[in-house]
């Protein structure tokens, strides 16, 4: 089964993803590191711009029938069987960012995302099988337990398990809002 983990910069991708793969005993694949090594991730600063399309057809011809969970915020667009979609409060989000030395328009874009859903409707048009985790306030075992469970139930969707439409006035410092 391939398992993706996904959503906005900061919310715990990482942890979560080495943390449930030794749980269930899966391969870790490192979104980042796979593109560098197939040849279609390109460096840009401290980033990696992946070609996405590309990265898809990989993912399958590599993975496809194996057991491994896919950690990058670009993993939910790669056709895995379930897509976790970790959700974090965007205030913890920005200090998160922050904390990393992240430009102003960059913390912003990110903070606005997570506000917004992106990852999360963006998984939703590619895949079938979504899980959305609220992260806020949980240890990463605590995370992985809730994915575990999940996945023990079968649950092939559940979504709408955070709202962030009150965290406007919590995030309002890191936003542009169109503006800059
Ligand atoms: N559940 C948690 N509780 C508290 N801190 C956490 C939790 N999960 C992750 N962190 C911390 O948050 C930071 C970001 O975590 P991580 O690198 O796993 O996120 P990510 O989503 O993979 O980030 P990126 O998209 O930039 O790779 C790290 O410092 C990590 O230790």
């Amino acid at each position: 089964m391939i398992i993706a983990v996904s959503g906005t910069p900061g919310v715990g991708k990482t942890t979560v993803s080495k943390l449930l793969s030794e749980r269930l005993g899966y391969e870790y694949v490192s979104v980042k590191d796979f593109a560098l090594m197939k040849g279609i991730g390109e460096p840009v600063g401290e980033e990696v711009e992946i070609d996405v399309d590309a990265l898809a057809r990989e993912v399958r011809a590599e993975f496809s029938g194996k057991n491994v969970v896919i950690d990058g915020h670009l993993s939910h667009l790669v056709l895995a069987d379930v897509v976790v979609v970790l959700r974090l409060h965007p205030k913890v989000v920005a200090e998160r960012l922050k904390s990393r030395g992240y430009s102003h328009q960059k913390l912003a874009e990110n903070v606005e995302a997570e506000l917004i859903d992106v990852i999360l409707v963006e998984a939703l048009e590619e895949n079938e099988s979504v899980l959305e985790v609220d992260t806020t306030g949980k240890t990463p075992e605590e995370i992985v337990d809730e994915i575990l469970e999940l996945l023990e139930k079968g649950m092939k969707k559940r979504v709408g398990v955070v709202d962030w439409t009150g965290a406007y006035d919590d995030v309002l410092q890191y936003l542009m809002l169109g503006g800059d």
